[in-house]
């Protein structure tokens, strides 16, 4: 099974994929709990971005696409293919959502990574307003980053949203407790 976690920053993914792999684990399946950006080369420069200074748009993506062939290729599909239950804190909707914020097409980029990427059988997309997720993003006692800024996060709520019908797509409202959350998610993935 393929599940990926997304939304804008502070919405709970990391916490919600730690708690649904636990879940998983408790009724005897492999798990592979993973995360996007990696820390492989690509991701790694990436990563140096969010605070150093973005790097210039076309090369950004090119690096997240980069990092994904290489996420897919070595980890993501020989896990399912051994029958893993795969969780992404992170897949190419957040490509779509944080790089369409700043002007590539979302669908552009929905074609280039599925051209190699595996459809997820579930997505889960987190959904809170902007204010909520920076006001966790300041409670989790960190600055936030080139990435999170209010104005480019309401355009990525939009393109996270634009998917919800979807089959695949599950819209979850992450303002709700998050026992409660994880209740639903656990549900829809039973
Ligand atoms: N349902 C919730 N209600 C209140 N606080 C929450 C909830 N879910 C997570 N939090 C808290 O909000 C903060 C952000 O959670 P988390 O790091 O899991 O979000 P994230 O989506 O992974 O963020 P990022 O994308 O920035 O990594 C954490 O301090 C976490 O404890
Ligand atoms: C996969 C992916 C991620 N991003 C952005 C979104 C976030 O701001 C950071 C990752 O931060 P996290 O706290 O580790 O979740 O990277 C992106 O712009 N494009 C992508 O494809």
């Amino acid at each position: 099974m393929f599940i990926v976690i997304e939304g804008i920053d502070g919405t709970g993914k990391s916490t919600q994929a730690r708690l649904l792999a636990e879940w998983f684990r408790e009724q005897g399946r492999e798990v592979v709990l993973d995360f996007e950006p990696t820390r492989g080369p690509h991701g790694m420069k990436l990563r140096e971005s969010f605070t150093g200074g973005r790097l210039a748009p076309e090369e950004e993506l090119a690096l997240f696409v980069a990092d994904r062939e290489e996420h897919v290729a070595q980890v993501i599909a020989p896990s399912l293919a051994a029958g893993k239950v795969v969780i992404l804190d992170r897949y190419y909707f957040s490509n779509m959502a944080y790089q369409g914020a700043i002007g590539f097409d979302p669908q552009e980029i929905r074609d280039r990574n599925e051209a190699f990427a595996p459809v997820p059988d579930i997505l889960f997309i987190l959904d809170l307003d902007t204010d909520t997720a920076l006001a966790r993003i300041g409670g989790r006692g960190d600055e936030t980053n080139e990435f999170e800024k209010r104005e480019d996060l309401e355009r990525c709520r939009g393109i996270f949203l634009s998917l919800k019908d979807e089959p695949f797509v599950r819209v979850i409202d992450a303002s709700k407790p998050m026992d409660e959350v994880q209740e639903q998610m656990r549900a829809e993935a039973s």
